[in-house]
């Protein structure tokens, strides 16, 4: 069986619906769908979950939210009524009106997905099942077993289910919500539950393209990639599919594929556990993430210098400030952070280390876009990364700091926010116009 989450574009109005029900219907092994929110569409050019994020600010702010609320109201209503469906959505709809001066972010949030599947729960002749009912999360984390055992309690082998993504439900009874993007990681943990074959992913796009296609129109799809370079690339910034969603099903070795709800005859993406030797080229893809600030510190020989450095990392734990990265040298040590991370606290940072650590030097850069070329054969070929080094020389972009990771699939440059999008225009124009003979050459 295959279970095929649909996300916030393809569920945007009733179009999609159809497009939606043509797919699931073509093929009698699409047994458990999950779904998104309804996203944007032509005419909605703003997501159910930011609305109802919207609405929770308008209510913290002591402003009046009733007519973000009844707009989204009016969205589910006309899906239910174009499709000419008999689910009474408005008792559902009351419910959330009446809950929303207490309700919790979580809950609130997640009523997108809720009011979404009801209705293509519906339109399918599925039966709908509430994830609250069995996507437990004890401690923050995925219970397997609980959810498991409760899921094989509440339906049988040849059910037909829709299950809204985006959250659950914690030991306390309360919501549980993922983070955005989070229903990939119900359709990656549904499959895993249900040991499905295949974890159908529909989207806007057909498949993964190597680089962001907003930033290179036509970019070239990936036919194939592994598990690690698909996580590496979602850690990285590409928004097709959630990094968390990997784990699931990779668990148990279910492939993903990443298809287009619009262009349902076109071949996507396939994630794997290996790549066939021939489908695997000398990048799989690049991705990026733009305002990092990077604070580097230097003293003479800092490697061995442990009691400077747990100094340091005493003083960066007081801020409470999460650090993506921590490269380091010889001489030298550099956090790096997203900017909203650390929002107004780098001075007082950088102040205190000044002040309480006998350091040579503390740098600060701000501006910093990161730019990830992953690939399987970057630990195999390790002269990819000299290339792709000369390749940003040669079009003349500052890179202000490169990490390769343990994981040695990815490589990772740090270029100012003004190179990001010529950095991964470069490197993908060069790499795909001269493939061949970068291939000969390393
Ligand atoms: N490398 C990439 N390949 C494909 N899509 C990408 C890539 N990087 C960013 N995207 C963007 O991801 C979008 C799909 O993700 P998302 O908006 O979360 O879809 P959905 O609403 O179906 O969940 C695409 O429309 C595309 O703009
Ligand atoms: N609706 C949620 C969860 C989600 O997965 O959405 P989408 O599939 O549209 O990315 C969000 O916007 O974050």
């Amino acid at each position: 069986m295959k279970v095929a989450k649909f996300g916030g574009s393809s569920v945007a109005d009733a179009e999609q619906f159809k497009k939606v029900k043509a797919i699931v219907m073509g093929n009698d092994d699409r047994r458990a769908i999950v779904v998104s929110a309804a996203g944007k569409s032509v005419s909605e050019p703003v997501k159910v979950t930011d609305l109802l994020i919207k609405i929770e600010q308008l209510r913290d702010a002591g402003r009046d939210y009733l007519p973000v609320f009844n707009h989204i109201a009016k969205r589910f209503v006309a899906i239910r009524d174009e499709l000419g469906l008999n689910v009474a959505i408005e008792d559902d709809l009351r419910t959330i009106k009446q809950q929303i001066p207490q309700a919790s972010h979580d809950y609130l949030v997640s009523r997108g997905e809720f009011l979404t599947a009801k209705l293509m729960a519906d339109f399918l002749g599925f039966r709908f099942i509430d994830a609250s009912r069995f996507m437990f999360f004890s401690c923050d984390h995925f219970d397997y077993k609980a959810a498991g055992n409760r899921l094989k309690a509440i339906i049988s082998q040849s059910s037909r289910i829709v299950v809204p993504g985006f959250y659950g439900v914690d030991e306390a009874g309360m919501t549980h919500l993922m983070p955005r993007g989070g229903s990939d990681i119900s359709g990656a943990i549904l499959a895993n539950l249900l040991n499905a074959d295949l974890y159908e992913n529909w989207t806007d796009v057909s498949g993964i393209k190597m680089a962001d296609p907003r930033i290179i129109d036509q970019s070239r799809k990936i036919n194939e990639l592994t598990y690690e370079e698909l996580q590496e690339l979602s850690y990285m910034g590409i928004s097709v599919f959630q990094e968390e969603a990997v784990q699931p099903v990779r668990k148990k070795q279910i492939p993903i594929a990443i298809l287009n709800t619009n262009h349902p005859e076109e071949d996507g993406t396939l994630v794997v556990d290996h790549v066939r030797e021939n489908a695997a080229g000398l990048i799989t893809g690049i991705a990026g993430k733009r305002d990092y600030v990077i604070i580097s510190i230097n003293k003479y020989q800092l490697s061995k210098r442990l009691d400077i450095l747990s100094q340091v990392f005493a003083i960066i734990q007081r801020f409470n400030v999460s650090f993506e990265y921590l490269p380091s040298g010889t001489d030298s040590f550099s956090f790096l952070a997203k900017r909203s991370a650390v929002a107004n606290q780098v001075e007082a940072i950088i102040n205190a280390l000044e002040d309480e650590v006998d350091l040579d030097s503390v740098k600060l850069e701000t501006g910093i876009s990161l730019v990830a070329v992953v690939s399987d054969q970057l630990s195999k070929r390790p002269a990819i990364a000299g290339k792709i080094l000369d390749i940003l020389d040669s079009s003349q972009i500052k890179i202000h700091l490169v990490i390769q990771e343990s994981s040695d699939i990815k490589l990772v440059f740090g270029v100012a926010n003004q190179d990001y999008e010529k950095t991964i225009e470069k490197i993908y124009r060069n790499v795909n116009a001269n493939e061949k003979k970068l291939r000969m050459a390393i």
